[in-house]
């Protein structure tokens, strides 16, 4: 989703090699297979037309902090098997597609078919190392001010909501990215973070906070940074237990019902954000700009043959979700085949919400979920030409400045500095009786922040204490 200062803003093979991310190359050119579709990968163009671009000038709110543009670098597309589960098993279901190595991968019936990625994860990779491949580097990057997005793709009972939400025994990506920003803050003492969230899922068309029963037909509105949620509902997380029980409670109101292929299936497109405020730490950098970024971790519904669902509701709902998903596809396709005039983001609002993320703007990260069963064989090689084309799309990892005063963690910060100096004339017995002053939308967070610099003052800390260790440590304040 577009990037902005202010407050509008669920759910076992073959062996895989343990390259880190740092063999992952994004603007490499994959390996081709003679004979193969890969054969014929080219890395086209995405860039729009310039009338179309995003890329246009800076906004006045962002600048590149880099002086040179930032290199283009192409999507890091990565598929994952999960294991044929018992039903598949007992119906004598066979492994259709499967991993040839760590790149590849090719059908059984026909090995001159296959398909090459960044990475490919047989059915016994754990979500910890689908993650340090394919998410790491996203979520460093938005620490960092690059905007990222993360999502899950594949058909109905694939393993979407097992690879982005996962379970106790084994966390998804989305906990484990909530998890990194905090280390990640921690591990950079020389500046100071505040971080919220946002939790929307798209039903049936139909945009509702997650973490806000009342917020339910949310318009998606744009301004000259992108598209927006209006009225969101945005949290400022203090601890990675505080992130996580939101989404757990955000995951009470998604919509989940069960089909013929899962009976705990996604009925919704879920968007999780972390939006992400740094600056440097002390005085001296008063006027220095501050870095934002937006990270988005997205779990989409599957895709559904006709033989899901075939009355009600749920055939209801599987019609909105295919109609999306095959949105989704056409922009892609249009994206990277290079001479499109017209992208079709407003033909859905998934693609909407994901307009800067795939016009280029940030890292994106695309997980494909596959079963290598055969019953699904078609659907899967579906999966993996979306993949392919994915791969095409090219980004600009570059950094985002807000160089005003609409900053959220500068508005902390001013109001940390005005509290302190109040509490210091109280101790010095000369108040001049100046009224607390609040602005109303920010009433609540605010005295979060009051509390806890006053808490910080009565400790004896020292003045311009971090902001970080405030939010790190706030809830046992
Ligand atoms: N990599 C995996 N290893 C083991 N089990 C898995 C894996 N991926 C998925 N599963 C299991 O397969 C079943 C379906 O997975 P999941 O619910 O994540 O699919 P989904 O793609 O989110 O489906 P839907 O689109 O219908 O919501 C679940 O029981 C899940 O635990």
């Amino acid at each position: 989703m577009a990037s902005r200062p202010t407050s509008r803003q669920r759910k076992a093979g073959h062996a895989s090699a343990a390259a880190g991310p740092k063999g992952l190359h994004h603007h490499q050119q994959l390996p081709p297979q003679s004979g193969s579709p890969t054969s014929t990968a080219t890395t086209s163009s995405s860039r729009l037309t310039p009338e179309l671009s995003l890329d246009g000038p800076a906004s006045p709110l962002f600048a590149g902090l880099d002086e040179d543009p930032a290199p283009k670098e192409n999507v890091t597309v990565t598929v994952r098997f999960r294991p044929l589960s018992p039903r598949e098993i007992r119906q004598g279901e066979e492994v259709a597609w499967y991993a040839d190595g760590d790149t590849v991968v090719r059908s059984e019936q026909n090995p001159s078919v296959a398909y090459a990625y960044d990475r490919v994860f047989a059915p016994t990779t754990t979500t910890r190392h689908v993650y340090d491949v394919a998410a790491q580097h996203v979520v460093s990057g938005a620490m960092e001010g690059v905007n990222g997005t993360i999502f899950a793709y594949g058909v109905t009972s694939s393993g979407k909501t097992h690879t982005m939400h996962g379970d106790q025994r084994s966390p998804g990506i989305i906990p484990l990215s909530v998890k990194d920003a905090f280390s990640i803050i921690q591990e950079t003492p020389n500046r100071e973070f505040l971080l919220r969230v946002s939790y929307l899922e798209i039903y049936n068309e139909v945009v509702n906070d997650l973490l806000n029963p009342a917020g339910q037909n949310l318009r998606i509105r744009e301004d000259p940074q992108g598209t927006f949620v209006e009225g969101i509902k945005e949290e400022v997380v203090l601890s990675p237990a505080h992130a996580l029980s939101l989404i757990a409670a955000g995951e009470e109101h998604r919509h989940v019902g069960s089909t013929n292929f899962n009976l705990l299936s996604s009925r919704s497109h879920t968007i999780f954000t972390l939006t992400i405020e740094s600056s440097p730490c002390g005085e001296s950098n008063e006027g220095e700009a501050v870095t934002f970024s937006q990270l988005n971790l997205i779990d989409l519904a599957g895709s559904e043959s006709s033989r899901a669902e075939t009355t009600g509701v749920r055939r209801k709902e599987g019609s909105y979700i295919n109609k999306s998903l095959l949105t989704l596809g056409t922009v892609i396709s249009k994206l990277t085949d290079g001479k499109a005039t017209h992208i079709p983001y407003r033909d859905s609002k998934l693609t909407r919400l994901l307009q800067s993320s795939l016009s280029g703007q940030g890292r994106v990260s695309l997980i494909c979920t596959l079963t290598p069963a055969s019953s699904n064989s078609e659907e899967t090689h579906n999966t993996l030409k979306f993949a392919h084309r994915a791969k095409c799309i090219e980004i600009q990892a570059s950094q985002n400045k807000i160089i005003d005063e609409k900053s959220l963690i500068k508005k902390y910060q001013t109001e940390i500095r005005r509290l302190k100096e109040e509490l210091e004339q109280l101790k010095m017995g000369i108040i001049t009786g100046t009224p607390l002053k609040d602005t109303e939308e920010d009433n609540i967070i605010l005295w979060k922040q009051k509390r806890m610099v006053t808490s910080s003052c009565s400790l004896g800390w020292n003045k311009r204490r971090k902001l970080k260790l405030l939010c790190l440590q706030g809830s046992s304040v």
